[in-house]
């Protein structure tokens, strides 16, 4: 069954807002992780506009379950706190500084030297590596060329145009996701996904390996609590009966 990682990164932003420790990331770290995550998924970003490098530090030897820790790798900061800190594993992201949020995934054919280089690096930690690819077959299937164990599909167009067509909108999807399997690679994706468009996803892409959920995750937790809501989100994995 498909894993749920739920993504902390906007309890971290709640915390910051206020300048102390409330809420804290840590206990969530450890909360979500007894609520039913089967996973954390963090994305320390430069600015540390959210999650902090020293947050990842602290809650390490917190994660019972997996810890995967998304971020750029050109970053050299990134890529000591990834080999310090050694995650279940790592999610390379080609995020600009300024970026609001992740919005593009690797070229893994025109930076395949580059990606099989820092891929080799985690490897070479024993760490898990998947690379966040656009749902484009090629770049998907490219990515192989690189070492990755896996690919992150960035699911944002899928969640856009879900409501107007879920079969039209995870064409793209379905055809990258088998692209990629036909490559040995396994399954991730994530972006803007939520209670609406998560099952139909994950329904129609098999071999789904994991989900990573933040935003949508945290904001649902405003209103339904956050241990009801991550069993909310696992339902949604689930098959019908
Ligand atoms: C890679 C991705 O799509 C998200 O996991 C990303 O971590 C979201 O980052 P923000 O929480 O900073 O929007
Ligand atoms: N990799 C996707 C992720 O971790 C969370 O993305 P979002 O649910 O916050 O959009």
């Amino acid at each position: 069954m498909t894993k749920l990682s739920v993504n902390i990164n906007k309890i971290a932003t709640l915390r910051n807002s206020r300048g102390g420790n409330n809420p804290s990331v840590l206990q969530a770290a450890i909360d979500c992780q007894q609520f039913g995550a089967d996973g954390i998924t963090v994305h320390p970003r430069p600015d540390e506009r959210h999650i902090r490098y020293s947050d990842v530090r602290e809650m390490r030897s917190y994660i019972t379950t997996e810890l995967n820790i998304e971020g750029n790798p050109t970053e050299d900061k990134f890529v000591q706190l990834v080999l310090e800190t050694r995650p279940h594993q790592v999610t390379l992201v080609p995020d600009a500084l300024d970026q609001l949020t992740s919005n593009h995934g690797w070229d893994t054919i025109r930076h395949v030297t580059y990606l099989r280089d820092i891929v080799g690096v985690f490897k070479q930690a024993g760490i898990r590596v998947s690379i966040f690819v656009d749902p484009d077959p090629k770049l998907a299937a490219a990515a192989a060329d690189t070492g990755t164990d896996r690919v992150e599909l960035y699911t944002e167009h899928y969640a856009q145009h879900f409501a107007a067509d879920p079969h039209e909108a995870i064409k793209n999807y379905v055809q990258a996701a088998g692209a990629a399997a036909d490559q040995g690679l396994a399954l991730n994706a994530g972006h803007d996904l939520d209670l609406k468009n998560l099952r139909f996803f994950a329904e129609h892409i098999p071999g789904l390996a994991e989900v990573s959920i933040g935003h949508a995750l945290i904001s649902d937790a405003l209103y339904y609590g956050l241990h009801n809501t991550i069993q909310m989100y696992q339902r949604c994995l689930k098959p019908l009966a």
